[in-house]
C-alpha cells in the first residue's frame, strides 16, 4: 500500500530523515517509534505531502506520489489527524466536522451566492457523512455540545472523525494517546482497531510503549533519521540495537 524508498529529507546539514526504505502493507497498523528527534514527525510530514522529500520515492497503491501536494494526496485517499488544539473550540461537534469535510467539498462562491442545488445537496451530504462518523468514533451523544466543553479523549475522537470524513484508505495519526490516561488510551486502542476492521490502513508515531506493543502489526524504528530496526513488537522489544538507542536517551523501551 505505502512503498517509501530511499527516502531522505534534509534541513540544512542535518538529515532529519536518512535514507529510509519500508513498505507498509493494507489493512496493518503500523507504528514508528524512536527517541525524540528521531525523524518521526518528519517523516510523515513527507508521505502527507506538507514537504517534498531531498530524496528518494514514495508509491501509494502503486502510484508515485513523492512530491505531490497534501490536497492531491489527501484526495487519492492518505488522510492526517490534527492535533486537538487544530479544532474550533467554540463550534459545537457537528459543525466542526461539517466546516472540515466541507473544506474539501466542490461548491464555488457563485454556488454560495445564488445558494445553488449543488451548495444544498452537499450541505445535506457533508452533514450526514458528519453525523456518519460521528457515530463511528461512538460520539453520536455529543454531536450538539461545544468542543470546549468535551474532554481531551473525545477531542481526538473528533479529530479522528474528521479524518474519517474523508473516507481515506491509510489514515496518519501523530501520538494519538498523548496526554491521556491509561484507561482513555485503551478506548482509543479499540478504535483504531475498529478502523482497521472496516478497511482502513493505519500508520501511527506514538511514545506509549505498551500501546504500541499490543496494537502495531510492524513497527519500524528510527534514530537520527535512520532505520535502525524493523520487525514485529516481539522481535522490536528484543532487538539489542534498539535497546542500546533508548538506554541512549531519556525514553525506555519497556516503559
Ligand atoms: N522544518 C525544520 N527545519 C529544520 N530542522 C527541522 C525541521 N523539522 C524538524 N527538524 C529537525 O529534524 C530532526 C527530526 O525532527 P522530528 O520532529 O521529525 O523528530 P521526531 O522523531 O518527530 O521527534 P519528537 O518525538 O520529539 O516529536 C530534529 O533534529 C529537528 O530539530
Amino acid at each position: 500500500m505505502l512503498k517509501i524508498s530511499n527516502l531522505t529529507k534534509r534541513f540544512g546539514g542535518l538529515a532529519a530523515v536518512n535514507d529510509v526504505s519500508v513498505t507498509f502493507e493494507a489493512g496493518k497498523i503500523n507504528a514508528i517509534i524512536g527517541p525524540n528527534g528521531a525523524g518521526k514527525t518528519t517523516f510523515f510530514n513527507l508521505v502527507a505531502g506538507a514537504m517534498p522529500p531531498s530524496e528518494g520515492s514514495i508509491e501509494f497503491q502503486g502510484m508515485d506520489v513523492t512530491g505531490m501536494s497534501p490536497d492531491r494526496i489527501a484526495r487519492l485517499g492518505i488522510a492526517r489527524t490534527f492535533q486537538t488544539t487544530m479544532l474550533f473550540d467554540q463550534s459545537t461537534v457537528l459543525d466542526n466536522l461539517i466546516v472540515g469535510h466541507r473544506l474539501r467539498t466542490q461548491s464555488r462562491l457563485w454556488d454560495v451566492i445564488i445558494n445553488s442545488k449543488r451548495l444544498r445537496d452537499e450541505e445535506k451530504k457533508c452533514r450526514a457523512r458528519a453525523e456518519e462518523v460521528l457515530d463511528f468514533v461512538g460520539l453520536s451523544h455529543l454531536g450538539n455540545r461545544y468542543i470546549l466543553d468535551i474532554s481531551q479523549e473525545e477531542r481526538k475522537r473528533v479529530a479522528f472523525a474528521l479524518a474519517m470524513a474523508t473516507d481515506p484508505e491509510l489514515v496518519l495519526l501523530d501520538e494519538p494517546a498523548g496526554g491521556i490516561n491509561p484507561e482513555e488510551t485503551e478506548n482509543l486502542a479499540a478504535l483504531i482497531r475498529k478502523m482497521v476492521a472496516h478497511g482502513i490502513s493505519v500508520c501511527l508515531i506514538e511514545h506509549k510503549m505498551d500501546m504500541i506493543m499490543s496494537l502495531a502489526d510492524k513497527i519500524m524504528v528510527l534514530d537520527h533519521g535512520e532505520k535502525i530496526a524493523e520487525g514485529t513488537p516481539e522481535q522490536i522489544k528484543n532487538d539489542p540495537v534498539v535497546i542500546e538507542a533508548y538506554l541512549g536517551s531519556d525514553e525506555d523501551v519497556e516503559a
